[in-house]
């Protein structure tokens, strides 16, 4: 089983890509896992809603090249189902025993997600009402994975 992660920009803070890759250790003897980084738009100042869409659009499809075919993809949105840790291992345990080899999560940028991906997806998966910095959101989501595949006594 092979887990992709699809996220807008690079991460430039340490104590962010240090945890990183400290559940990328963790994670090995559960899983495949590797990270794609997509190039981030620059955002103008006092950006209007057509130079948004834009961003979105020119990110959105480079995400979507990247998505392989056959994958189930999981697109994070703050609007997208809520689930607690344990139901998140279940659905990720039921995904891959389901026949899919490859699960794949993306991650928007700044902006946010452009709408066809969230639409495209199998599901949309909300970590809370809340919204995260998408460069802490990609390490909350591996402590998760991290938790649904390794501790499931726990939750
Ligand atoms: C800074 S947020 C984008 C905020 C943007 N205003 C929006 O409405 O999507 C960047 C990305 O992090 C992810 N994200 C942030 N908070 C999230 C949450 N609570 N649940 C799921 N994904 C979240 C989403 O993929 C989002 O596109």
């Amino acid at each position: 089983m092979k887990i992709y992660i699809i996220a807008v920009g690079k991460i430039k803070q340490n104590y962010i890509n240090d945890g990183i890759d400290f559940y990328l250790k963790k994670l090995r003897p559960y899983c495949e896992i590797e990270i794609k980084e997509i190039e981030e738009e620059k955002i103008p100042q006092n950006l209007n809603e057509k130079e948004k869409e834009e961003i979105l659009r020119k990110e959105g499809e480079r995400i979507l090249s990247k998505i392989k075919k056959g994958s189930f993809v999981v697109s994070l949105a703050v609007e997208g189902k809520g689930m607690d840790s344990y139901e998140f291992s279940k659905f990720l345990k039921a995904t891959f025993q389901s026949g899919y080899r490859e699960m794949t999560f993306v991650i928007g940028g700044s902006l946010g997600l452009w709408e066809n991906i969230k639409k495209q997806s199998h599901a949309n998966l909300s970590f809370s009402k809340m919204t995260f910095p998408h460069q802490l959101m990609r390490l909350i989501l591996l402590e998760q994975i991290y938790l649904a595949l390794s501790k499931e006594n726990y939750l």
